[in-house]
Formats: C-alpha cells, structure tokens, sequence
C-alpha cells in the first residue's frame, strides 16, 4: 500500500532537491516524535523535516570541521587553537579537549531550538535515538556546511553603541548540575574584553529560538528572511538565547554576506539609525501587526543592505541626511536601569558585530543574578507582552521610537515578569492564561522523547524553551498590565480570525467590558428567506468593460463603467474618492432636498413599526452610489475602479470607548479624505424575519445597523420579503462596532454596485438602538468611506441618523453620547440642561 503522506513528504523534500536518502531517517525520527501524527510534519510545507534536515546537514558539517580540527593530517587529536581580539592565538579551554561527542556540543554556539516560523506556538521536536538525540536542534543558516563560528570571529567594538563587546565568559557547568537543573552561573563571573566568546558557548544558554531560521528553501519562498541583492541571495537569520540568570542574546547571522566582494560591514549605529528613522518616516503605528521579530529580522537585513550599499556610497548620504548621531547622545538619553520594587537592577545592551555579518545583541540582567525573587521568565512571554504592549498603546513609532529602547524595553520587561511571577506565580499564571505552571504540569506529562532526553545542556531547559502557548478557546488573552500595577487589560490579535487582508485587534484598557458575541464574516450571507438574484445574465454588456485590460483609470476616455457616474469614475488614481463625488454624498445625506426622496405607496418599514396598520410613508432617500468594475470587465483587481472589492487594507482596532458608548472603531494610522475603510457585512434578512429576530430584544447596547433591500417609491407596494435587510448582530463584521454620531461624522455610508445594477437602498431607523440602512443585494454594497481627514487613533463615526424623538417606535433609542455640538438626542441634553424642549426633530432621512 502507499504511504501517502511519506510520498507527500519526500516530494516535498525532491521538489527542493533534496534526497530521499537523507529524509527518510529524519522522518522516522520526527515519525516517532510526534506518535505518527503528520500533522507536523506536514504543517507550513513541511518545515519541521525541512529544518531538521539541514540541522542535521549542519551538525554534520560540524562533525566533519570538527575531525579538521581535532585531528591533523596524521589523524592525531590535539588541541584546537582559537584566536582573541588581540590576534594571540591561545589554546581552547580544557573543554575543548574531552571526548569527541562531549566536546562537540559545547563548541556549538547556544543550542538554539528552531520553532516554526514566526509562531512561537508550536514545539519543535527534538529527535532522539540518532546522532542528532543529544543535540537541541539548531537552525539552519546556510547550507554551507561551515560557518562564521569555524572562523576566527573578531567583534569590533562600535563607536555608535555602547561601549561594546564586553561579554560575560561563558563557564561551562557541569553536566549533571543541568541535569538536575540546578545549575547556576556564577555571579561572580569574570568579565572579560576579549571577546573569545563565539568559541565556547553558554552551556547555559536557555535556547528559545524564534523561528525565523528556516529552510532556504521555504526562506526565499515566503518570508524574505533573505535580502536579495544585486550580488545574489543573502540569507539572515535571527536567534534569541537566554540564559537562566537574565542573560539574553539576540544573534543576528547574516554570516552569508562574507564573500560577497561588494559587502561591506557597516556601522551598527548606523543600521540602528536606519532603521528607526525608516519606522519614523513611514509614520508606522506599532498596530497588531507589529511584532519584535519582525523589527530584529528589519534590523538583520538593514544590516546587510547597508553594507551593501555603502559600497555605493548610500551610506555617505544617509550620514549626510543626519542619520547618524553620536552614541554618547544616545547614552545620555536613554536609561539602561530598570526600576522595580525589588530596587534598581542594572541591564545594560551591548552590541556586538563581527566581521563576518554576524551581530550579537547581548541583554545582560545580571544584576539579577542573586535576587531571591528573581525568576526567570520565558523568553516567549517576555516577547510576547512587549508586542502586546506596543499595539496596546497604539503608539506611534514617530521620532520617539529607538529600537535600542526597544530591546532595553526587552531587556527591563524581562527582569520585571521574572519578579513579578515569582511574587505571584499563580496570579500571574491566570491572568497571562499562558503560565509557567500550565507548562510545567505538561511538561510532566510531555514524553521524554519530546525533550532533549539525555542531552546535558537542556534537560531542566526543555520546559522554558516550549513556546508560548495560545489559549484559542478563550478569545481573549488576559494579560497583567505592568506598566499599570494591577490594571487588567484585555487584548485580542485578531477579531476578523484572518478573514480579512489586514488583522484587526480588539482592546480593552479601561474596563472589565463583557466580550462582544458575534460571529466575525467578511461577506454577507443569507439567514433564511431572502430573495436574492445575483446572476451575470442580469450584468448587461454594455454595463460593463469587456473590452478594457489591466486598469481602467488609466486611459484619458473612461470606459463604460464610468458611465452611470456621469463620465468619471468615483476614485482618484490613488484609490480615494474623488472630493466632489463625497461633497455630494455628503450634501445629500447632512441637507437632503425633497426631490431626493422617494415615497412607497404602502412601506413595509412603516406596516412593521406600527405593528401592520399602515401608515404614510416617511420617505426614502435617494443615494449617491459607486459603480466598481465587476466580474464581466476585462480589467484585473488591480484596476482602479476596483477599491471596495479588494476588502479592508487600513489598519483598525476595536476598543473600548471613555464614553460609555461601548466598543468602538478607531484607525490605527491617519487616513486621507476619502479612504475607503469597510463594507457594512451581517446576515441578510427579509424584513419580516427581522422584525421577528428583533421581537423581545431588551433595550440595551444594540449592534443592528440594517441595510434593506427594496425597490422604494417604484414598485408599488412591496411585499415583506422583497424588503431585506442587513444585521449585523450575530454574525457581521467590523462596521458593527462603528458608532453613531450626529453631525461632522468622520465616515460616510456610499452604495457601491459591484454584481448587481439594481440600486435599491435607503436608510431607516428601526429603532433596537441603533439605524437601519438600507440598500439591495449583499453584492451591492455599502462602503464607509472618510469625510475628511482621520488622525490615528480618533474614533470612527457614522450618522446613524437616528430619529431620537421617534417616539412611535417599538425600540427606544440610545442615549446620545456622540459629544458632537449638534446632537439631535434632545432627551440627552434635556437631561444635561435640565430645560424641557418640545418640537419633534426629523432625522434627516425621514420626510
Ligand atoms: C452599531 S453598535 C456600535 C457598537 C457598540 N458600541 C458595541 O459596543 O457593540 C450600536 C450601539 O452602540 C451604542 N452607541 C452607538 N453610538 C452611540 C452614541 N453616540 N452614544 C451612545 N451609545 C452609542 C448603542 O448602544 C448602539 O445600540
């Protein structure tokens, strides 16, 4: 019979040129791992068996260096000789002269654990029974079997950063102290400035890597962890270390950049530099999709590209653009202590780079060292509450932001969790829903195997190396918030649950709010009995662009989509929308006249409100729509009259508002005039379904914005399930957490035709707290657009254009907090005021 999956796989590793006789005994190995379970293996193209090929493919690569080395040409062992700062050479410790395999695993460099990319997830296996079993499993940096670390490493010291390169000698312990997992630097450890350091690692060394070494293969495939340049491909890679006394090392290997003729090393100040002020240019929000790792493998392949083009005198400019500041300014400014109750504990940042591309970023706590209440935290969770804690504070990486800050930021946030989980362990386990002891008790279930069983160095380390895990059944993570003592703060990536193009977070820091129930969909879909008919037959050619390629915006005559909006498309070349079209839309909806309203003859939403005894229609209002492209045009989903369709691209959050409004919706970047940010999305109802949904709902924060369907004022009496409607309440997407208010609303509501030329909208108020909109088909659709420009971080709003004196209503309105001069909630500000007013405010989309 076929093995199907193993055929999968060694496809998989054919397909990149790799033999099957060098697979299938990882295989097994990573078969046994995981209990036959291939899931894993299988998972992100086969990226565990990748890695754990060329882990081993390196390893071997040691192996034979090693046997280079130990051994001369006569095959006589004698000590290897290593190289200091200074250019002594000077015999490798005692260490370096033990039994073959011993020796080998203390002359890696920290056994870094490779995880999958970019997720600190999922574990990583460990292989056992092989030659690999007593070794952690390292990334694969290069397929070239020697590396940097085989050479003579020099780091030089960086006039830009802090006086560098003084690293702490790294002891070795003896292997059953690790074992037992006692084992403790010494505090006392000698400094030294000789920077031997990359020939004896840590055997110390919590290894945590964060998965961004992988496969060259899958590098240059997916994640451009490999900075491609005129002289072919570079590979960087980025591995995180940290030892159990507080000290982390970040190793950026860009060690592929050697022998490049045009590489030249650059001055780490200066990538440092580059890189914030290339933040600070784009103006870029530290949003949810910011993340630590990202920035470092920023830092990595700036690094190269610097030294790549200071070769061609970029760097000259840049320096000349007043990129590049002295250190000492640097030094006076930032603060490398970090206080706590505990007293200050010194961390400092040294960084360090070869000249062979290899940069090491050392964030010494070792002040640490000896405080009782001292804990180390893992290392995932430290990374983990950093990024959470730039998207949380939505703070703008303006002129402000220093990657140097950051890792310090790294560096001090270690300390603290490490103290706070040792005063709280258990709090602290329950409110980061991400605990130690969560780990340790399945570590204790973990077969060995999983571990490094048998390997010295990481017996005890195996648990602090498991990456984080993700409670996925509770939405949200409940993190401590540090920085604010005992606040809790409620975080969660990702609403859309990837739905969407761009990820949109949720936060709440300000209260214990109740989560919102509602099921996120990006595209509307049908509850039950509506009635809807979506065909291309109904497309006409001529309302089309059959004949058009590529983008339409692009010639001087517009095609015939630009026809049902007078001869001119809607968008600007720049994907906004044209400042006369939202003029109008704007004037219809904020001064409509009364020859921009239609009249049924017997409305459904008046027969609905008044419990079925008619009543005179209030008028519906016509609308200012947008005409996109669609599926029977020639042009591509680049076109520019394709903007609504390609779905969100803007950076949004959900958060907890100060007024009492509940959740609302907020960029996370500033957004020019015109920016389209959603659709409107829920279920479609008939109106008659809605009505019966909506039968007993209590007065309460209310998510019912409703779009409905019907051909007003033209079709004669509409029969109810002719009239649909959107409702977002259970199943909608982001507009549901758009608030009302009632005048200078920063957003505007345009239909937008996309499948279907039928333009049936209007909006109506139906009360359940909120305002029904209307409009046709869920491929018409309703698109929320700027009026004017939005800062980042300043709420979205939408006229609702609720009747709040609708007193007829079967659902009272909200009480207005919208905090606009003109708010139309009369009770509100009777309230406030204490005046009682009389007179019955239309809304404006009522006649
Ligand atoms: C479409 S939802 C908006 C999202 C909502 N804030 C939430 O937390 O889910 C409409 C509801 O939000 C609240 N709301 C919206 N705008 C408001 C305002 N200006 N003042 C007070 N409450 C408002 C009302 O409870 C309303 O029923």
């Amino acid at each position: 019979m076929v093995d199907e999956p193993k055929t999968k796989a060694l496809n998989a590793t054919r397909a990149i040129g790799i033999p099957d006789e060098g697979v299938k005994p990882i295989l097994k190995q990573l078969l046994r791992v995981y209990d036959n379970d291939w899931t894993h293996i299988a998972e992100d193209n086969y990226r565990t068996l990748l890695d754990a090929y060329f882990e081993q493919m390196e390893n071997k690569g040691k192996e034979d260096n090693y046997t280079r080395r130990f051994e001369g040409h006569d095959g006589s062992r004698r000590p290897a000789k290593r190289q200091n700062l200074n250019g002594k050479e000077e015999c490798a410790s005692p260490a370096l002269t033990r039994s073959r395999e011993e020796t080998d695993s203390e002359v890696r460099e920290p056994s870094l654990i490779p995880s999958r990319q970019g997720t600190m997830k999922s574990s990583q296996p460990r292989l056992s029974g092989s030659s690999l079993e007593s070794k952690p499993l390292a990334h694969h940096r290069d397929q070239k079997p020697k590396s940097s670390r085989e050479l003579p490493v020099r780091l030089v010291q960086e006039p830009m950063n802090q006086p560098s390169c003084s690293l702490v000698r790294r002891e070795n312990v003896p292997n059953e102290l690790h074992q037992k997992g006692l084992a403790k630097l010494n505090p006392d450890q000698k400094r030294v400035n000789d920077l031997t350091l990359s020939k004896k690692p840590n055997s110390m060394t919590h290894p945590v890597n964060l998965g961004l070494s992988k496969s060259l293969a899958s590098k240059q495939s997916t994640d451009g962890s490999s900075a491609s340049n005129h002289s072919g491909i570079i590979t960087t890679n980025l591995k995180i270390a940290s030892s159990p006394m507080g000290e982390v090392k970040i190793l950026l290997n860009c060690d592929s950049a050697l022998g490049q003729p045009n590489f030249q090393k650059p001055r780490f100040g200066d990538v440092l530099q580059f890189i914030d002020e290339k933040y600070a240019r784009s103006n870029k929000l530290v949003g949810d999709q910011f993340s630590v790792q990202k920035l470092l493998k920023d830092l990595c392949e700036s690094y190269l590209k610097l030294g790549l083009d200071s070769s061609n005198h970029s760097l000259e400019m840049m320096r000349d653009n007043g990129l590049s500041k002295s250190l000492a300014s640097k030094q006076s400014t930032d603060g490398s202590s970090a206080s706590n109750h505990h007293g200050i504990i010194k961390t400092n940042l040294k960084i360090a780079c070869s000249s062979m591309g290899e940069v090491k970023i050392l964030l010494n706590c070792d002040s640490a060292l000896g405080q009782p209440s001292f804990q180390k935290p893992r290392f995932g969770d430290v990374l983990q509450f950093i990024e959470e804690k730039y998207a949380r504070s939505n703070k703008i990486v303006g002129d402000q932001f220093s990657v140097q800050k950051l890792l310090k930021d790294l560096c001090e946030i270690y300390l603290k969790v490490g103290f706070d989980s040792s005063d709280h362990p258990p709090e602290m386990i329950r409110e980061t829903g991400n605990a130690h002891a969560l780990h340790a008790a399945e570590e204790k279930k973990r077969p060995l195997s999983l571990g490094f069983a048998g390997n010295r160095t990481n017996s005890f380390e195996c648990r602090d190396t498991q990456p984080l895990i993700h409670d996925k059944k509770r939405p949200f993570k409940f993190l401590k918030d540090i920085t604010k003592g005992t606040e809790k703060v409620k975080f969660l990536k990702d609403i859309t649950k990837g739905t969407e193009k761009v990820k949109i977070s949720l936060v709440d820091d300000i209260g214990d709010e109740a989560l919102p129930k509602f099921n996120y969909i990006p595209q509307n879909i049908i509850f039950q009995n509506a009635n809807i008919n979506i065909s291309l037959a109904r497309i006409a050619d001529e309302d089309c662009c059959s004949s058009c390629s590529g983008d339409c915006l692009a010639p001087s005559i517009p095609c015939a989509c630009a026809r049902e909006t007078g001869g001119e498309f809607a968008y600007t070349p720049q994907g906004l929308l044209k400042e006369q079209f939202l003029r109008e839309c704007m004037t219809m909806q904020n001064e409509p006249q009364e020859r921009h309203f239609v009249y049924c003859k017997d409305c459904p939403l008046e027969k609905a409100k008044n419990d079925y005894s008619s009543e005179r229609c209030k008028g519906h209002l016509t609308r200012k729509f947008i005409k996109e492209c669609w599926r029977k045009c020639g042009c591509d989903m680049q076109c520019g009259n394709r903007v609504v369709q390609r779905g969100i691209s803007c950076k949004l959050q959900v958060f907890l508002t100060r007024e009492g409004k509940g959740w609302g919706l907020r960029p996370l970047e500033a957004l020019p005039k015109g920016t389209f940010v959603c659709e409107y999305i829920g279920e479609v109802l008939t109106n008659t379904e809605l009505y019966e949904r909506n039968m007993g709902i209590s007065k309460e924060r209310h998510t019912y914005p409703v779009t409905l369907d019907a051909d007003w004022g033209t079709e004669g009496i509409l029969r109810d399930e002719e009239a649909l409607c959107l409702d977002a309440t259970f199943n909608g997407n982001v507009a549901r957490f758009i608030n009302h208010r009632c005048s200078d609303a920063n957003l505007v509501d345009v239909p937008v035709e996309v499948e279907t030329p039928d333009h049936h909208y209007y909006h109506v108020w139906t009360g359940l707290g909120t305002f029904l909109s209307s409009w046709l088909v869920p491929s018409m659709q309703l698109a929320f657009f700027t009026t004017r420009e939005v800062a980042a971080s300043e709420e979205l709003t939408w006229d609702y254009g609720i009747d709040f004196d609708d007193i007829d209503h079967p659902i009272e309105a909200f009480s207005c907090s919208c905090g606009s001069e003109r708010c139309r909630d009369k009770k509100k500000k009777r309230e406030i005021i204490g005046i009682e007013m009389t007179g019955r405010v239309m809304p404006k989309y009522f006649c």
